[in-house]
């Protein structure tokens, strides 16, 4: 029998896009709730309970409730909000991170799908760690630009509504000033990197589309790695197949700019390593779309693992 397959937030952002993705999927059972009742607690409990895997498009707290509702009838999730994680029972939705991963993730009743700036920063820094190059207490820093979709509904509708008290008028804005974005914790925990990185977020406008820019001293790293050293443990890191790819040095040296939007509509993230050999510095880049391998893209993928499909 296909799975049924609930999604809670259906009519968000995330949602949306996730049923975009299903709707002509003959291998599932896609239930779907009317829009009117998107908030009532207890059409949601019997579509939570009654499906086989729940995928999660709501606020953290909501995500959280939707768990406590259908966790004990054996319903299996995967949560997009942060509510989960940096929560060890939970695995984590990135099945490019490590070797295993994909298989943890095809057996876990909880599955937790990672932030869109997490994505493309863990994607980065990880494998580096994991190959002995970055040293936990490097002092990481991460600059990102993403389009307003990021921000969900009302984000959207602060960009793209220019009658509203809240409208938005500027072509890009910097936030997270304070240095505390909510993807800090997750960033630590799936990079084992132990000194908390500086992350400087930006969007711009456009809808989606994302780049995350990690700019490291060569020098600083454990034994002063040439940018091929670099870029060859990436490459080694992501050469099992999957949505990411390492694109050649060659490649990335002839780039003059990179496009926020080169990926959009897509699952694929692709990792940039750029600079010149021998100037000591190297400037990591993944590019995706935010609401591809950032949210929508890697919830379907992170489904067909745990469906084996
Ligand atoms: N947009 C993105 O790029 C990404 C988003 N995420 C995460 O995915 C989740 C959803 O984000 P996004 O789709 O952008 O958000 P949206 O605001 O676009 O959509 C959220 C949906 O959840 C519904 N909702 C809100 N509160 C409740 C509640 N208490 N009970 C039931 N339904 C509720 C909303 O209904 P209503 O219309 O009534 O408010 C809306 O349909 C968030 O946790 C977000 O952090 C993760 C990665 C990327
Ligand atoms: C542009 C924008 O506002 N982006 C969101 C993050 C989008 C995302 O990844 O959602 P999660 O936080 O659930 O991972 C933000 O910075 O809060």
């Amino acid at each position: 029998m296909a799975p049924k397959i609930f999604i809670d937030g259906e009519h968000g952002t995330t949602g949306l896009q996730i049923v975009s993705r299903l709707q002509d999927r003959t291998d599932i059972e896609l239930m779907s709730m009317p829009a009117e009742q998107r908030r009532d607690a207890d059409v949601r409990t019997k579509f939570l309970r009654e499906a086989d895997i729940a995928i999660l498009c709501l606020p953290d707290d909501a995500a959280r409730e939707s768990v406590a509702l259908a966790a004990d009838a054996g319903t299996r999730f995967i949560d997009a909000s942060t509510a989960h994680r940096s929560n060890p029972d939970w695995a984590y939705g990135f099945a490019e991170l490590s070797p295993g991963q994909a298989d943890r993730i095809a057996a876990a009743q909880f599955v937790s799908n990672p932030g869109c700036y997490s994505t493309g920063a863990i994607a980065l820094i990880a494998p580096l760690v994991a190959a002995g190059l970055l040293p936990t207490d490097y002092p990481v820093t991460i600059n990102a630009v993403s389009g307003y979709s990021g921000g969900g509904k009302q984000l959207i509708a602060q960009m793209e509504d220019g009658s509203r008290d809240d409208a938005i008028g500027a072509a890009y804005f910097a936030y997270a000033l304070t240095l505390a974005h909510k993807h800090v914790p997750e960033i630590m925990t799936h990079t084992a990197i132990e000194r908390r990185p500086i992350f400087t977020p930006a969007v711009g406008r456009f809808a989606q589309g994302m780049l995350v820019n990690v700019p490291l001293h060569l020098e600083l790293m454990t034994g002063n790695p040439s940018m091929a050293e670099v870029h060859s443990a990436l490459e080694t890191h992501y050469s099992q197949g999957g949505a990411v790819s390492v694109v050649s040095l060659a490649d990335s040296a002839g780039l003059a700019r990179l496009d926020p939007e080169e990926l959009v509509g897509t699952n694929n993230m692709k990792l940039y390593v750029c600079g010149v050999e021998g100037t000591g510095q190297v400037n990591l880049v993944a590019s995706l779309d935010n609401l591809g391998k950032g949210a929508s893209g890697a919830a379907v993928q992170n489904l067909d693992l745990m469906i084996g499909a």
